[in-house]
């Protein structure tokens, strides 16, 4: 198992910079991710990891050893991409088996690790295929095979899982994940997809514009995001202004705040509510979504516009545009944000 350190990381291309101070660890047999918005700097920051691209100052190590200005084929660090980059005129064992002639491998050995891996992403049955005669999640878990087979202390996945449907997406983040957790596979993973980031991560590095604004457990960056853009990316929180604070809970406070929609209750009569609750509010529906488990409602207080989520309980109905709504919102969920 190998740890990964990245100091005072920069890249810079002719006419972008596109981050200068890049700080980061990542613990042997960790699965961290790489969060951002389109731009931010993901991908370069795993090409510099690979070395498919130079960096202009900062050190990487891997397992304590400096490899910032080391051969890509020497760095030991397998990587995956979204275009899988298969060859299309060599089978599914041929794709597989290639780093391993690389390294001049007696043959038997090939053929045995090669099945072994092919077992390991479930596809055993499937050797003697071309990469056109398979659907893009098959495609994908041999371009994983291809890079788990000569055994890299590092394996880094840059949206593998972008070109898929939301089905086989769902099913191949949970085969990497448990491939890399039999491994224990140190692992970098790329992605924009904040709900694959949160279901996958040991840890996740949330980054914008070239920083690393949050790197924490998903629990921690999902409640207690560090600022405003961390509140703004990490779903669907409402961000009240220090004026709005004041007037819909007449909280006095030189920051703002973000209170997600789950801690936003519909008033149920009967029921005891803890006393960090505030008093109830009268709100207008403005419009609702079915979200299958959940009803998200767009709702508005004295002008401010809330997004509230309901459990989709067959007993409830639905309250539709115009109609009233009395909330209650949980103090205690309120997070109050740096900037
Ligand atoms: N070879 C290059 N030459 C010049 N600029 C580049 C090059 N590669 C990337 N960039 C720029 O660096 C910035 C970061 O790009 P990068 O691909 O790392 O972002 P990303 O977060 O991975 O985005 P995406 O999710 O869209 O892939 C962007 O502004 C991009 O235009």
């Amino acid at each position: 198992m190998h740890s990964v350190a990245i100091t005072h990381l920069e890249k810079r291309f002719a006419d972008k910079t596109v981050f200068t101070d890049i700080n980061l660890t990542v613990a042997a047999g960790e699965f961290l991710t790489l969060l951002g918005p389109s731009g931010c700097g993901k991908s370069t920051l795993l090409r510099c990891l690979a070395g498919l691209t130079t960096v202009d100052g900062g050190q990487i190590h891997l397992a304590g050893e400096d490899i910032t200005q080391r051969a890509v084929q020497k760095r030991g660090i397998g990587m995956v991409f979204q275009s899988y980059a298969l060859f299309p005129n060599l089978t599914v064992t041929e794709n597989v088996a290639f780093g391993l002639k690389l390294q001049k491998l007696a043959h038997f050995q090939i053929h045995q690790r090669v099945q072994q891996i092919l077992e390991l992403v479930e596809l055993e049955d499937y050797g003697h295929r071309y990469p056109a005669e398979l659907s893009g999640g098959q495609c994908q878990r041999v371009a994983l095979a291809r890079s788990l087979v000569v055994q890299p202390k590092v394996l880094l996945l840059d949206e593998p899982l972008s070109a898929l449907d939301a089905r086989i997406r769902k099913h191949l983040r949970e085969q990497i994940r448990a491939i890399q957790r039999e491994l224990s596979l140190t692992t970098i993973f790329v992605t924009h997809d904040q709900e694959e980031a949160l279901t996958m991560s040991d840890r996740i590095a949330l980054m914008n514009e070239g920083q690393i604004i949050q790197c924490d457990v998903p629990e921690q960056l999902y409640t207690n995001p560090a600022n405003h853009f961390a509140a703004s990316f990490m779903g669907q929180y409402n961000l009240l202004t220090p004026l709005q604070l004041e007037q819909l809970l007449s909280i006095q406070s030189r920051e703002s705040a973000a209170i997600r929609p789950e801690s936003i209750y519909v008033f149920e009569a009967g029921r005891n509510y803890p006393e960090h609750f505030s008093a109830q509010q009268q709100a207008i529906v403005v419009s609702h979504q079915l979200l299958g488990t959940i009803i998200r409602y767009q709702v508005a207080i004295a002008g401010i516009e809330l997004t509230v989520d309901r459990l989709n309980r067959s007993a409830d109905r639905l309250v539709p545009a115009g109609q009233p709504l009395t909330l209650l919102i949980d103090k205690s969920a309120i997070r109050y944000l740096k900037g």
